[in-house]
């Protein structure tokens, strides 16, 4: 049996003189969330778009486990996506918009029942959906990405305007479709949506990935053997420290991360100025953190000269 997996290669898309995606490649794989994180404009509903079939890459090529989406003999059997809640005629009840697009795919009827049971929208489920909640509709479209019970799943911004409670619902709902073995996609402008979530992030930034790793690589690989310390004597720290060559970052009142020395030897530094401290350890970015840092490196190297996605070239 092929593997559910979702392949990216090389793909380029440009809109005008905007490269929305700019020779973006990764995989998503099955049993594991994977995250595509990036901020508003960094290509990924582009990317999402061009996984779905909905359009035609410049360059490259995406694969839903092997195949083209339009080689896909039954594609909600294949792969299922929420990219946009509201694509549902207003008068439908969810009943009927699920039972028109089983019966298109030659699903059986039970699957309507399962799927409302799923999302939680079955006592609503014959009220037109018109009168639905952005909530009710997110959920709705998530009953038609699981319709055809397809191992592959992209779902874009899910948590838009979900309550605290369907956030959680969601979340749930993320991990328990990747636990079932399926291979799940789940994009955010938002690295803590993520956390908690996603086993794997690729992180976007003008249409390129700057990063495709697993959450703990991402944190370490930001830490760099940076330490962190408290002090009252935040100055005179900052100054020592300084004077060894070390880089000194003030992270609050009587706080400071230091690159480039190991802890010994800034614990010995202090000692030696008789610089009293605590809590003396190895810095533990948050996911966020994280995040920014690598983005804000991305920005750095940039080339200036390049329009940016959003931008008209001069
Ligand atoms: N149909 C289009 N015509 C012209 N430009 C487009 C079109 N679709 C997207 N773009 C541009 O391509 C870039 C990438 O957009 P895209 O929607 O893929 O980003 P995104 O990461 O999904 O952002 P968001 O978080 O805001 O949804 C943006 O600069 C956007 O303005």
């Amino acid at each position: 049996m092929t593997e559910a997996t979702i392949e990216v290669r090389g793909l380029r898309k440009r809109y005008g003189p905007l490269a929305a995606v700019d020779d973006l490649s990764f995989t998503v794989r099955p049993g594991r969330v994977t995250g595509f994180v990036g901020p508003n404009g960094a290509g990924k509903s582009t990317t999402m778009r061009v996984i779905m079939g909905l359009d035609r890459p410049d360059a490259g090529q995406a694969l839903v486990s092997g195949r083209p989406y339009a080689q896909l003999p039954v594609p909600l059997c294949e792969i299922g996506a929420l990219l946009d809640p509201a694509a549902c005629h207003p008068g439908r009840s969810a009943t009927d918009h699920l039972r028109w697009l089983a019966h298109t795919a030659g699903l059986p009827e039970r699957r309507i029942a399962e799927v409302l049971t799923a999302v939680g929208l079955t006592d609503v489920a014959r009220r037109p959906t018109g009168g639905y909640s952005l909530g009710m509709r997110q959920r709705l479209g998530i009953a038609v990405a699981l319709l055809g019970d397809p191992p592959v799943l992209i779902f874009d911004e899910p948590v838009n305007g979900l309550d605290p409670q369907g956030i959680r619902w969601m979340r749930g709902l993320l991990n328990s479709l990747a636990a079932e073995g399926r291979a799940v996609l789940v994009s955010s402008h938002l690295m803590r949506e993520l956390e908690g979530v996603a086993d794997h992030l690729v992180v976007l930034s003008r249409g390129r990935a700057i990063a495709d790793t697993t959450v703990a690589e991402l944190i370490e690989s930001v830490a760099r053997g940076r330490v962190e310390l408290r002090t009252e004597r935040r100055e005179e720290a900052l100054a020592a420290l300084t004077a060894l060559g070390a880089t000194v970052a003030v992270t609050g009142d009587d706080s400071l991360t230091v690159a480039g020395l190991p802890a010994e030897r800034v614990a010995r530094a202090l000692a030696e100025r008789s610089v009293p401290h605590r809590e003396l350890g190895p810095h533990r970015p948050s996911l966020e953190e994280a995040y920014m840092e690598i983005s804000r490196e991305a920005v750095e190297f940039e080339p200036a000269d390049l329009p940016f996605p959003g931008e008209v070239a001069p």
